[in-house]
């Protein structure tokens, strides 16, 4: 028999069961569903990462719809049980999707949901910020202050990194990486790689500096990635975690940088050697690392947790209210929009009209990374 699993219940009467597997913030996904005739069962297991075994108990005989979150491992066995339970719905609380087996979901005929979009600039946000505390050697001037050791300025102490007129360069420049280039250009960067971006946008900043007599900002389309290691002083990843980027940044990539570069990783630990990245910070200490993520998350690899020439923060890119509120919405009504037999938005880059608190949503589920493998209807909203 099953273990049992602590859990909160809305609207018990509910006619459809969905599981949400953690504690999301707000209130406005829970009530979407109660209004939609849902009974809304929220795990509260005091356990930060649940088991397949968890989640399995969770979703019991009956679950219509599963909301999860990036740390679960959604595979075979949990999309088979999801659909034993008659349940055809499934949402990731993240853009990231990694964690998720979606052949197994199309063969058991679950609809995989993502939340993209609401995390765009939070993430970015967290990318600069990162960029920053590194170049300037925030968090280790910070712990110098604590640890009472500022006896009086000196010339040497904690010079880091000007970033006005450095080349940043942007890997994987999708919604996030876009973001965090727009972000950059306004003022650090005198040249920026990226693979796609609104190239007016520099072109404008450009004739604005130009007219206020500074060198304008340029950009360009990397022709290999080998070019932007090379050439960047500043380098921030965004891809996407699958085989083609797993260990994108290695011992030879490390090499391939400045000595003196910064890399930003805001995507998926697996995308950098985390071991070849602590030996490279140990033979290196004028490169810097800004961590959101890592390999073996909630773990650090050995060594990194010592390096000073590292900045490390656990997995918080997402984290401002407003976009974790909209991160649960998208997740919820992905799962509700399944359940109601609703259509599927058709353009998961542009999912504001799910987040006006004044309106009812949309009648369509926001972001379902199978929607075409599944055959489901596209909106015309
Ligand atoms: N740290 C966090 O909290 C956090 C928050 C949000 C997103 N993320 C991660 O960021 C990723 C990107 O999110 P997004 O919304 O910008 O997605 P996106 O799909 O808009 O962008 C991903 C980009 O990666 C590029 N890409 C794919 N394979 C590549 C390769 N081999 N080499 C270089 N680029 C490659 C794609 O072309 C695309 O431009 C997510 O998949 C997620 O893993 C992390
Ligand atoms: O993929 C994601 O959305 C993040 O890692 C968490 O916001």
């Amino acid at each position: 028999m099953a273990k049992p699993i602590a859990i909160e219940v809305y609207n018990p009467n509910g006619k459809y069961r969905v599981v949400s597997t953690k504690s999301m913030p707000g209130t406005r996904w829970i009530n979407l569903l109660i209004e939609q005739d849902c009974r809304v069962e929220i795990c509260t297991q005091k356990k930060t990462i649940l088991s397949v075994e968890d989640i399995i108990a969770l979703i019991g005989d009956k679950c219509d719809g599963v909301i999860g979150q990036l740390t679960e491992d959604w595979g075979e066995t949990l999309f088979a049980a999801l659909s034993r339970a008659g349940g055809k719905a499934f949402s990731n609380m993240a853009v990231g999707y990694n964690n998720v087996d979606v052949n197994a979901a199309n063969k058991h005929g679950v609809a995989v949901g993502n939340t993209p979009g609401v995390l765009t600039e939070t993430t970015a946000e967290l990318a600069a910020s990162l960029s920053l505390a590194a170049a300037r050697r925030i968090v280790e001037s910070d712990q110098f202050m604590r640890a009472g050791l500022y006896d009086g300025w000196l010339p040497h102490l904690f010079v880091g990194n000007l970033l006005k007129g450095q080349t940043v360069g942007v890997i994987g420049a999708g919604r996030i990486g876009s973001a965090y280039a727009r972000m950059m250009i306004i003022y650090f960067s005198q040249f920026l790689f990226v693979v796609i971006i609104a190239c007016f946008v520099i072109a404008a900043y450009g004739e604005f500096l130009k007219a206020n007599g500074e060198q304008p900002v340029t950009w360009k389309r990397a022709a290999s990635m080998d070019e932007v290691l090379r050439e960047a002083d500043l380098i921030s990843l965004h891809p996407i975690l699958d085989k083609t980027t797993y260990h994108l940044i290695n011992k030879e990539s490390l090499a391939t940088m400045k000595k003196e570069a910064i890399l930003i990783n805001c995507s998926r630990g697996p995308v950098v050697d985390e071991v070849a990245l602590v030996e490279h910070l140990k033979q290196n200490p004028m490169f810097r690392v800004g961590l959101d993520v890592f390999e073996d998350e909630p773990y650090m690899k050995p060594g990194l947790a010592d390096m000073k020439n590292a900045v490390v923060v656990p997995h918080i890119a997402s984290a401002s209210k407003w976009t974790r509120e909209g991160m649960a919405t998208l997740a919820a009504l992905n799962v509700l929009g399944n359940i109601k037999g609703y259509p599927v938005w058709g353009d998961p880059n542009r999912v504001e009209p799910f987040f006006n608190e004044n309106a009812p949503p949309p009648a369509a589920s926001p972001s379902i990374v199978n929607a075409k493998a599944l055959g489901l209807p596209v909106s015309k909203l």
